[in-house]
């Protein structure tokens, strides 16, 4: 879409392939339906604020959009993918992290166990960045055009990844943003 901020998640999984989005006014949830005691697979996955939106692989999204409220994109990176680290889970799964702002700025960040860092972006036409939990560090992709957050989400889940269960898309439009997700 020209000219406009756009962020997706792709949800890529081994284990729980059993999942859902939930899109509530504000926020987007990622529901498990397996049954399982594993606290990571369900968790708010974006919110939608004014200024910015966020995304990310775990319930640091709500403590990073809380964050915005009173310090920087960046800082709130830090702090919060800081405070709560990678996962403690049985493959030390990274928390990943994103933002993007309605004028055309973005951020990414990772918290590993052997790795740390918050990147700021100069979004680009046609250009997505991109991180993921494993083995793809930081990447820039070329991304095909599309008119709304729904052909986004499906752009996404078109991607060279392997098990791809969903994806949520987010773009700035002329009053607020769009949100919408699409399962393959
Ligand atoms: N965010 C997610 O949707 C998510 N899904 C799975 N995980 C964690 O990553 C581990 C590996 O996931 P999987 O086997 O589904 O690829 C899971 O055991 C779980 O602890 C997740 N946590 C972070 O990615």
């Amino acid at each position: 879409m020209e000219g406009k901020p756009f962020a997706f998640y792709l949800l890529c999984s081994r284990s729980f392939p059993r999942r859902k989005a939930i899109v509530r006014e504000n926020a987007v949830y990622i529901e498990n339906l397996t049954e399982t005691d594993n606290p990571y697979v369900s968790y708010p996955v974006v919110r939608l604020l004014d200024e910015y939106a966020v995304v990310t692989n775990g319930l640091q999204t709500d403590f990073i959009a809380q964050a915005l409220e009173w310090e920087s994109p960046k800082k709130a990176l830090v702090h919060v993918l800081d405070a709560l680290d990678y996962e403690r889970d049985d493959y030390s799964t990274p928390r990943i992290a994103g933002i993007i702002g309605t004028g055309g700025k973005g951020w990414l960040g990772f918290a590993g166990r052997d790795e740390f860092w918050v990147k700021r972006l100069g979004l680009k036409e046609g250009k997505a960045f991109v991180t993921a939990t494993y083995n793809l560090g930081f990447a820039e992709l070329d991304f095909p055009a599309f008119e709304s957050a729904e052909e986004l989400a499906e752009r996404a889940t078109e991607l060279p990844f392997e098990k791809k269960v969903l994806a949520v898309g987010i773009v700035k439009e002329r009053k607020g943003w769009g949100l919408a997700w699409f399962s393959p």
